[in-house]
């Protein structure tokens, strides 16, 4: 194995960048395996845009090291490392006059594409766009403009592809298609930092996410984070109320303990949902109560990020 295959595709050891006085990130620290597509979350003005920036070598980190496709960033690797990411900005930027092929075969030439023509053909294939290849990028609509700025990203055959904010403005529908364009180039390997705001996005696309503000709050996979921050609960529901709850839960193993949400409804903390509930079940037949549900708690990923991410009271 060489040097690539067995380094990560992307680290960073206690990495930060300052303007001045001014902190854009500091001290974060992270590995990401290749084939991986990682999430980094946080707030606006968290430091995600500078992150992708500095390990895009647009700009110089004030301290600390990384690696970006197998590379050290230092100044010296930069032309190298360049050649194997890509980075798709937030805004993305196409000449709207040109069409689409015109624009690719533009970018192609600046970025040095080694058989544009048949590249080209394999990014607009790759991203669902042949039959808009003529349409001028003015007269796209914001979701597909999205897509020709993915396909443009695509044609260096980047090894590590940085994604800011893929979606943002995008409808629903928009939206979907980019999500699933994601999927397609996460089956075929390559490795994707995704910077987003939408936690649903993180949700569905990412094996692991790292939740930034200006420091790292945590990484991990979405579950695991979910379990580490929140105790697990068997939610259950009753027609009427229980003559005596502590009698049908307190023996019941694998509770721990349980409250009343209201009158009907009893949270109880569980070391595991699905050894509980059946003996949860039953302790309820036993005691001849009318059980209209019984439901594991569910933990979204934006629960676990407004638990980590200091939000000012009044603030959405
Ligand atoms: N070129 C720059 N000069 C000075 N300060 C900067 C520069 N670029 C970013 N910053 C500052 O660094 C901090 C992090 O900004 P950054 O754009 O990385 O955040 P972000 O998480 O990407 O935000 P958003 O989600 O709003 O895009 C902010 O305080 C920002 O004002």
């Amino acid at each position: 194995m060489d040097a690539v295959s067995t380094a990560p595709a992307l680290s960073a050891d206690r990495l930060s960048k300052h303007f001045g006085d001014r902190v854009a990130f500091q001290d974060v620290s992270f590995e990401i395996g290749y084939g991986e597509v990682f999430g980094f979350l946080g707030p606006n003005g968290a430091g995600k845009t500078t992150t992708v920036r500095t390990l895009g070598t647009l700009l110089t980190p004030t301290s600390g090291t990384a690696s970006v496709a197998g590379l050290p960033l230092t100044p010296d690797n930069g032309v190298e490392i360049r050649r194997r990411i890509s980075i798709m900005p937030e805004s993305p930027g196409l000449y709207l006059r040109l069409t689409v092929l015109e624009n690719l075969r533009c970018f192609a030439d600046l970025y040095q594409v080694p058989t544009a023509t048949k590249r080209i053909e394999q990014v607009l294939s790759a991203v669902h766009l042949t039959d808009r290849a003529h349409d001028a990028c003015g007269a796209l609509s914001k979701g597909l403009r999205q897509r020709v700025a993915l396909a443009r990203a695509l044609l260096n055959d980047p090894q590590v592809l940085f994604l800011d904010e893929p979606t943002s403005g995008l409808d629903p529908v928009a939206a979907r298609g980019v999500h699933d364009l994601i999927d397609e180039l996460r089956q075929r390997g390559v490795t994707i930092f995704l910077t987003t705001h939408r936690l649903d996005e993180a949700e569905r696309l990412c094996d692991r996410v790292a939740i930034l503000n200006t420091t790292l709050r945590t990484i991990g996979r979405p579950d695991q984070l979910r379990d580490e921050l929140f105790a697990r609960t068997l939610t259950v529901r009753t027609a009427v109320p229980l003559a005596a709850p502590d009698r049908v839960f307190g023996s019941v193993t694998g509770v721990s303990s349980w409250h009343e949400n209201d009158l009907t409804t009893y949270v109880l903390t569980v070391d595991d949902p699905t050894q509980a509930a059946p003996a949860v079940t039953r302790a309820l037949v036993q005691a001849d109560a009318d059980v209209l549900s019984i439901n594991p708690s569910h933990h979204s990923l934006e629960d676990v990020y407004l638990e980590l991410i200091d939000v000012p009271a009044g603030q959405p």
